[in-house]
């Protein structure tokens, strides 16, 4: 009697210990991070400002800390709100955290080749490979006079029509990609190969939005419904298909022709032809043209935005406009342009664009990653497959890091000796093994654009009121074109401009 209920109270222990460590295991009752009470199913959809996720999510870091938990539509969203953080997940465990989350409208919309959109894997491993060959430091090098000209290039276009200067810094940013990628330079207008991978973009960002994402995640039946139905925007996924061979093959090929003609120059797509040539696999192709096809998708839109950014910066900040510019002339000089050789000794234009970028980021949420096993990070647990979300912009806003992080100060990238300190904001470029493959000639072509336009221009508010600013508000961040001036300073006409870009050619 004695023996049975001592075996029966080893039972009942057994028995309560396996449930308490199933009840462990069991994800939803692990402590996820603090975070806003979500609404059954819809979760925090309705806390969260649609334009601007990221003004939101900084303000939760005033309730919630460094790490925050929100969900939407059955979707786990873990966001970090500070360096530390991101560091510390992205970057020191990386192994787990470089996959990306599900996006419904990647396949429908026939993008599933893009490198941003691809699952952490061989394929994934490929790309950034292509990538390594023609964006590592000592590579880029090779490019800057290239950038150069092209810079020299924007500044004519701006002479003749300052006030299409969206425009331009547009065609800037597509031709240094263009030539470092295929070789290829753009025609001054209605460039077909251009065009192309424009109405690609526009097609995808217009309708592919991150509701009508999480709507089709949530609702994957919709994806299967006839075209015609409305609102889905299913015709212009088929179409979208359509353009997307386009910008795939339409570069591909010029490299081609070029090649059998002989005269094909090193170019990424080039270079890695070459280096592929004795594999028979048809997937290095394919996936040649998909990591090329990439860059003009990534490199595009945010180096030309940067200088909108950079733009509006100077309009309203007179005086540091007027320092950098006085910097420039005592080590340029008035008879040339400036060029690379010039950048060590011009900080306070190197902590001019530091701040450009860290004012107001582009990529306001960087890039979002996703988690292949389930974590736990500060006592929390972090679900496998969760959507975890770099708040790049509450890290540039930090008021600890940046007093008054509003105003537009590039004294903070200072020491006091006037040099330059180590606060280089890697993050801006993203986290981990996904940080952005083209940081390195994005800042070139940066460097070199806001440079030369300094040089030349002195930007300056339109006559009137103050113009209102816009913002586009997606993936990226940035003011849509304003109205203001571009007013000449080294070169009073067209002529002067010309020979002052020919006696600075590299
Ligand atoms: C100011 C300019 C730029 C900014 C601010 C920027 C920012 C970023 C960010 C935040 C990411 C996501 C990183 C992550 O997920 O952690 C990214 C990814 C990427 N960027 Fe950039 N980028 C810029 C210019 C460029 C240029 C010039 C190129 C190409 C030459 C480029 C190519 C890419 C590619 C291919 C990816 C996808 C990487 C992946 O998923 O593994 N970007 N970029």
């Amino acid at each position: 009697m004695m023996s049975l209920s001592i075996q029966g109270v080893a039972l009942a222990i057994g028995l309560l210990t396996f449930f308490a460590i199933v009840r462990w295991m069991s994800p939803y009752k692990r402590r996820l991070p603090p975070g806003p009470t979500p609404i059954p199913f819809l979760g925090n959809v309705f806390g969260i400002k649609a334009d601007a996720p990221w003004v939101s999510y900084t303000k939760m870091r005033e309730t919630y800390g460094d790490i925050v938990y929100t969900s939407a539509l059955g979707m786990d969203i873990v966001v970090l709100n500070s360096e530390e953080v991101a560091n510390e997940l992205l970057e020191g465990r990386s192994r787990i955290y470089s996959d990306r989350p599900y996006i419904s409208t990647r396949d429908l919309f026939g993008w599933e080749w893009a490198t941003p959109f691809l699952r952490y894997g061989e394929r994934f491993k490929t790309h950034r490979r292509l990538f390594h060959q023609v964006f590592r430091p000592e590579a880029v090098l090779s490019y800057r006079p290239k950038q150069l000209q092209k810079a020299f290039e924007m500044l004519s276009r701006l002479f003749h029509d300052p006030t299409g200067y969206a425009g331009h810094f547009e065609s800037f940013s597509a031709s240094v990609v263009m030539s470092v990628v295929y070789d290829y330079d753009i025609a001054s207008h209605d460039d077909v190969i251009i065009n192309a991978a424009k109405r690609t973009m526009d097609l995808f960002l217009r309708v592919a939005t991150p509701q009508k994402t999480a709507l089709f995640a949530a609702f994957p039946f919709l994806m299967k419904l006839p075209s015609w139905v409305p609102g889905l925007g299913l015709k212009d996924a088929i179409l979208s298909k359509r353009y997307v061979k386009d910008m795939l093959d339409m570069p591909y090929d010029y490299v081609i022709r070029n090649r059998a003609d002989g005269d094909a120059r090193a170019c990424m797509v080039s270079d890695a032809l070459e280096c592929y040539q004795d594999t028979d696999n048809r997937d290095v192709v394919t996936e040649i043209k998909a990591s090329a096809a990439t860059v003009y998708g990534g490199a595009v839109e945010t180096t030309s935005s940067s200088l909108i950014v950079f733009t509006l910066a100077m309009m309203n900040n007179p005086e540091v406009q007027e320092r950098a510019q006085s910097e420039i002339d005592n080590i340029v000089g008035f008879d040339r342009l400036p060029n690379f050789d010039d950048l060590p000794a011009l900080p306070y234009v190197g902590a001019l664009i530091r701040e450009v970028k860290r004012w107001r980021p582009i990529t306001p949420l960087a890039g979002p990653h996703s988690n292949m096993e389930d974590d736990f990070y500060r006592g929390y647990f972090i679900p496998k497959g969760a959507t975890i979300v770099p708040n790049t912009w509450a890290m540039a806003h930090n008021p600890k890091k940046y007093p008054e992080p509003e105003s537009f100060c590039p004294d903070r990238f200072l020491n006091r000796d006037g040099s330059l300190n180590d606060d280089a904001i890697p993050w801006i470029f993203g986290f981990g093994r996904r940080r952005c493959p083209g940081r390195e000639i994005a800042d070139a072509s940066l460097w070199c654009a806001i440079t030369c336009i300094l040089a030349t221009f002195t930007i300056k508010k339109p006559a009137g009121p103050a113009p209102e600013i816009k913002w586009v508000s997606g993936l990226t961040s940035y003011p849509l074109p304003f109205p203001c001036r571009f007013v000449p300073r080294k070169a009073q006409d067209v002529q002067g401009l010309t020979r002052l870009i020919q006696s600075s050619l590299p």
